[in-house]
């Protein structure tokens, strides 16, 4: 395989958020991974006197639903490059009546209401189970609130996204059930991202974008694509920018648990773990085992 280059912080941008205009000396890059391909190539550039990676969640051409993501290989594929942070720029919907269309929410925790997904690296040989109490890297969700805030967003910090299956949005019953457990915004797509970011040590947090109030509100209009079309239209700006200041913010070297997630994770010994396994996770496993025996 070709020697990639090295990057700092990746970037996931979702619905409506297709490119970073903000990069310079931009490149694509396309990126192999043991697990398949990713849904783009990234684009490489310069931010903030760092080197960042942007990749399209759902692909430029917005062609690959939330179940069909193959989260793993782009995942891996940020580990290739080696990120050391990844942001997320998604839509949700609200759940909170003090959460409005085009405020950003950034979440804490997740609840899991998918039913058809891969999310893990681990298995067929290797088993390791890493913490997930705490989904998300408090500092950079941190970083990114500050960033939000300082550009004048109207911004949460804290909640919890529940991670539907989808494609079709929710029925009433399911929305009113997720506000009776005080959860706070609802999408498709982050979990997952959470948990392989998390198995790959990748600290990983979101900026959540309230586009619509689901289907629960009495007053306004259920969910349709349009109007979260509309409403990241009108964001789009505001979520770059404060992605370019948030990655100027975040300090390389500052000292984050997440880094070692793996240290004491992985329960099957080196000599039993199958050497196409150790193949196939040598980004993640490399400097916990020798993955070339
Ligand atoms: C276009 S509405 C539903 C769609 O939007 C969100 O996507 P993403 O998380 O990639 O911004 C949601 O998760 C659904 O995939
Ligand atoms: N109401 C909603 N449900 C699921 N995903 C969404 N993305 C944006 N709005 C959403």
């Amino acid at each position: 395989m070709a020697t990639l280059e090295k990057i700092d912080i990746g970037i996931v941008g979702g619905s409506g958020f297709y490119n970073m205009e903000e990069l310079t000396d931009r490149r694509e890059v396309e990126v192999e991974t043991p697990y398949g391909k990713p849904s783009d190539s990234f684009l490489v550039g310069r931010l903030g006197g760092k080197t960042v990676a942007f990749l399209a969640r759902h692909n430029r051409k917005h062609h690959i639903l939330p179940t069909e993501l193959n989260f793993r290989a782009n995942i891996y594929a940020f580990k290739q490059l080696g990120a050391r942070y990844l942001i997320s720029a998604s839509a949700v919907g609200s759940l909170k009546e003090a959460y409005a269309p085009t405020h950003f929410v950034f979440p804490d925790q997740f609840i899991d209401r998918t039913r058809h997904r891969v999310d893990t690296f681990f298995g067929e040989g290797i088993v390791a189970h890493v913490s997930l109490a705490e989904p998300i890297c408090t500092y950079l969700q941190k970083t990114l609130y500050n960033a939000a805030r300082e550009i004048g967003v109207n911004t949460h910090l804290g909640g919890t996204y529940v991670n539907m299956e989808g494609p079709q949005f929710s029925t009433r019953a399911e929305s009113f059930m997720y506000r009776s457990w005080d959860a706070d915004v609802i999408g498709m797509t982050n979990l997952q991202e959470a948990k392989l970011a998390r198995e790959a040590e990748i600290p990983y947090a979101t900026i959540a974008m309230v586009t619509d109030y689901d289907c629960w509100h009495e007053e306004e209009e259920h969910v349709t694509v349009d109007m979260v079309v509309k409403i990241l239209r009108q964001n789009a700006e505001a979520a770059a920018a404060t992605i370019a200041k948030a990655v100027t913010l975040i300090d390389l070297d500052h000292v984050n648990p997440i880094h070692e997630a793996l240290k004491f994770s992985i329960l099957t010994q080196a000599e039993n773990v199958p050497a196409e396994r150790k193949q196939a996770l040598a980004a993640i496993i490399g400097k916990y085992m020798d993955t070339d025996s």
